[in-house]
Order: C-alpha cells, then sequence, then structure tokens
C-alpha cells in the first residue's frame, strides 16, 4: 500500500497568478522515510498542506494511507496523521506538560496513561527537567522536540515534518534524526520531511522527491540517483543537476 500517492496535483492561491503546483505527481510505499526536497518556493509546504487537508487542491488526485481525499478527509485522517508544522505551534504561556495534556485531549487522551505517555515522552526527548516550564522560555531546539511530541501522542501511522531541524542545534539536530530513524524501524511509521539540508536528507532518507516550480523532477534512493549520475558525488550535487543553480527569489 502507499503511504502518500499524489497525482497531477494543481494548485493555484486565491490571488496570485501564478500556479504553485503545475501537475505534481509522486507515491511511495508505507514504511519508508522519505524526503520532499525543492528550492524556496517549489511548493513542498504547500503539497503538504494539501495532504493534511488544509488546503484545498485545484485539480488532482491524493491518498493518503489509501484514504482518499473526499469530503470528511480530514476527519478520517486526523488519527492516521501526525504533522509537525514548520512554524511552532504550541502556547507560549503554557508547560511543555500543559501543552501536550492539551494536545493528547484533541485526541480524546485523558487522565493517568495520558500523564505517563507524555512524561515518558519528554525524558526520550531530553525534557524532562523542563517538563513543567513555560514553553516560551524554551530555546528553538526545545520547542521543536516538544513540537514533534505533539505530533505522535495519538501514535500516528504516518508523520510529516515540515523543516523539522531547521534552526536547532547540533545536538537537538542529532537526537531528532536518531528518533526520526528508530521511530520508524521500531514502529514502522512511515515518514515524510522537507529539508534545505542535504546532506541530512542524504543519510536519514530511503528515497526522496525532488520538486521544482510545482512539479517533481525525480524521486529515488538516495545513493542510486548518485551512482546513475557520474558527475555527481552526493544529493547536493543530485538536485543541482535537476534544479540547476538559478536563484529562486
Ligand atoms: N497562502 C498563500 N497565498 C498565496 N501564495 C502562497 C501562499 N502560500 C504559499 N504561496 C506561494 O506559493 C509558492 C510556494 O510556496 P511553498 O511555501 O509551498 O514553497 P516551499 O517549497 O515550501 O518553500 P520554502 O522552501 O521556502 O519553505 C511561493 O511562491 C509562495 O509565495
Amino acid at each position: 500500500m502507499y503511504s502518500i500517492a499524489v497525482q497531477d496535483l494543481h494548485k493555484t492561491y486565491n490571488g496570485s497568478l501564478e500556479p504553485t503546483l503545475k501537475g505534481l505527481s509522486f507515491a511511495f510505499p508505507t514504511g519508508k522515510i522519505v524526503g520532499l526536497l525543492g528550492p524556496n518556493g517549489a511548493g513542498k509546504t504547500t503539497t503538504i498542506s494539501i495532504l493534511c487537508g488544509l488546503v484545498k487542491a485545484g485539480k488532482g488526485s491524493v491518498q493518503v494511507l489509501g484514504i482518499p481525499q473526499e469530503a470528511n478527509y480530514r476527519e478520517r485522517i486526523k488519527r492516521a496523521l501526525g504533522v509537525v508544522p514548520q512554524q511552532i505551534a504550541l502556547f507560549p504561556q503554557l508547560t511543555a506538560f500543559e501543552n501536550l495534556e492539551y494536545f493528547g485531549n484533541l485526541y480524546g487522551f485523558k487522565g493517568p496513561a495520558l500523564k505517563t505517555q507524555i512524561l515518558a515522552l519528554l525524558e526520550q526527548f531530553g525534557l524532562e527537567k523542563a517538563a513543567h516550564k513555560e514553553t516560551g522560555k524554551f530555546s528553538g531546539g526545545m520547542k521543536r522536540r516538544t513540537n514533534i511530541i505533539a505530533a505522535i501522542l495519538h501514535r500516528p501511522r504516518l508523520l510529516i515534518l515540515d523543516e523539522p531541524t531547521a534552526g536547532v542545534d547540533v545536538q537537538s539536530r542529532s537526537m531528532i534524526l536518531q528518533f526520526l530513524r528508530d521511530y520508524n524501524r521500531s514502529e514502522g511509521v512511515s515518514i515524510l520531511y522537507t529539508s534545505h539540508l542535504l546532506e541530512e536528507a542524504q543519510h536519514l532518507c530511503e528515497d526522496v522527491v525532488i520538486m521544482d516550480d510545482g512539479r517533481q523532477v525525480v524521486q529515488g534512493n538516495p545513493a542510486a540517483l548518485i551512482n546513475a549520475l557520474p558527475a555527481c558525488r552526493n544529493l547536493e550535487d543530485v538536485f543541482l543537476h535537476f534544479t540547476g543553480s538559478k536563484l529562486r527569489d
């Protein structure tokens, strides 16, 4: 079964003359870690927002874990999908524990079982000492780690992360990447993540989808893509080969 299958996706935002997605297609099987890569403005966040049911596509089809995008899509997908947005989505006046309790409640989890789970995850993410501190006073890395916990409290089968390692220090980044590997292996959770750090994506992902200007330009295993192009030494070379070096702003 495909974890995500996107076919000929189009999107033009209201008020925009230029389409953001121009026939994007890609698919990958369940259980993989996949990188959705592309230059600034390629349409990665737009694609994620459509997958989550937050933005409506203009044309094309989307299936997430076999669930087609229909009228009650968001309700159907809610339990199966965990999302870590690019912007930190925490209440700064609430403590980490209170934030996570709030997100757990949204999924119908309550009481001692939720409390135990939150404390275990805070410990796993190195946040046990900060559990009862306001998240507004957290460092970037601590906020990001708390945000990831919020996305996995309900044990989703697919986790989508939009630049989870942007702006965090080396220690937090290393912890987050190790968590993603372990989580994928031990729970079989499918992961789609975006990043501009291509060395990171090369090591983490079994598959990458490189998109540019609203379309897929190539999909494949990083090592296989590098081997297929004799002039490319790494994924960054492959990326530049397919997307060119013209600045996008
Ligand atoms: N809400 C919106 N309304 C109008 N245009 C938008 C909106 N959101 C995104 N866009 C435009 O769509 C294009 C793609 O944006 P998107 O954020 O999906 O790209 P991205 O690949 O995630 O970029 P980045 O790497 O910079 O995060 C950009 O030109 C952006 O200005």
